[in-house]
């Protein structure tokens, strides 16, 4: 195995008297961006309070940068935490917020004035150094956060849920500056979130959480094409989940080449159905449509077979919409679909 750059072993967490973390075990890499995804009560925010030494109810060991650091006081560990709420200090301008970290560490007057202007122009905020925070909007209060944080220099950074109290249009465009500043700067991130596309679009790494467990870790592309479990397969893309026997209902008796077990799990894609035939491989299915709803740049269709199986079908959000409760016949192609745990 690889040396991890955090490595967290056999950590168990109780609060409370309730089992809240169950002997969890993952290691992230130096200079990437892991995301932790899972519902709301999944344990995210109890690990990432262990990992930066808040919450002391824990066993296990956690190693960051090659030393153990699980009894290391909060203040010695070189990590860094950013919250959803920002916890600026209201008095303080943008520049001495900044700043704050660095005179604790009483670094010299011109070493804090070059670090911290060069992070504001990390973060576009140069022109607002002598504001306050009451007077930013909440997407530049988060990064006057974030850029107080990162001019520590910290081992390893923190996120948790920072973009959730932000409108969608500033949280789409601030998450890709978090991934720019995390790869311009090479900072080892984890960041928290229940949000899977905004997982799927930062991360090198996600870590799907449910009640206190790791349910799987890997690429944004392994989690959505191979999901270990249903639970990963629903919570990922709210894909269709149909066991064996109801494939071989709708005509797919073999996929990729091999004969279909009854009683697997396969993960059928809504945006895999075609309207048109485009490849001999693709089976017709018969049914019709009961609902749509417009996501945007795609529309969402409640699609029911002949069988009377209910499917989530996507397609392009084309000038026509496809009509509802008239007879449809839709194609798909079998070796297209990815039998749970594979
Ligand atoms: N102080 C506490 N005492 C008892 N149980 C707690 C305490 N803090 C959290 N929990 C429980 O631990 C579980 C995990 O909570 P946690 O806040 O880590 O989840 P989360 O995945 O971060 O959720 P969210 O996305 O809602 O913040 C929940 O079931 C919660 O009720």
């Amino acid at each position: 195995m690889t040396e991890q750059f955090l490595q967290v072993t056999n950590l168990r967490i109780t609060l409370s008297g309730n089992s809240v973390i169950d002997d969890m075990t993952f290691g992230i890499k130096k200079n990437t961006l892991t995301t932790f995804l899972g519902p709301s009560g999944s344990g995210k925010t109890t690990v990432l309070r262990a990992i930066a030494g808040l919450n002391q109810n824990m066993t296990g060991t956690i190693t960051l940068d090659g030393e153990q650091i699980q009894t290391t006081p909060v203040n010695q560990r070189h990590i860094g935490m950013i919250f959803q709420s920002y916890a600026l200090f209201p008095n303080m301008s943008v520049f001495d917020n900044v700043a704050y970290g660095l005179r604790v560490r009483k670094e010299s007057a011109s070493t804090i004035d070059q670090k911290v202007n060069s992070m504001l122009t990390t973060v576009g905020l140069t022109e607002k150094k002598d504001s306050f925070p009451a007077n930013l909007s909440g997407g530049q209060k988060q990064r006057v956060a974030i850029a107080r944080a990162m001019v520590l220099e910290p081992k390893l950074l923190l996120l948790d849920e920072p973009l959730s109290a932000l409108d969608a249009k500033i949280r789409v465009e601030l998450r890709s500056q978090i991934r720019q500043y995390q790869q311009k700067l090479g900072i080892t991130m984890l960041f928290v979130t229940h949000d899977q596309s905004e997982a799927m679009t930062i991360s090198d790494d996600i870590i799907v959480m449910d009640q206190g467990k790791v349910q799987q870790q890997g690429s944004p592309m392994t989690i959505y094409t191979s999901p270990k479990n249903q639970f990963i397969a629903k919570f990922i893309g709210d894909h269709n989940v149909l066991n064996g026997d109801t494939l071989s209902q709708l005509g797919f008796t073999h996929i990729k080449g091999t004969v279909v077990t009854p009683t697997a799990d396969y993960i059928i894609r809504p945006e895999l159905f075609t309207v048109t035939k485009v490849n001999n491989d693709q089976i017709a299915i018969q049914g019709q449509l009961l609902s749509l709803t417009i996501l945007g740049d795609r529309v969402r269709y409640q699609f029911e077979t002949a069988h009377h199986v209910l499917l989530k079908v996507e397609t392009l959000n084309r000038a026509t919409l496809l009509p509802l409760n008239k007879p449809v016949t839709l194609y798909l192609d079998g070796n297209a679909l990815e039998k749970v745990g594979d």
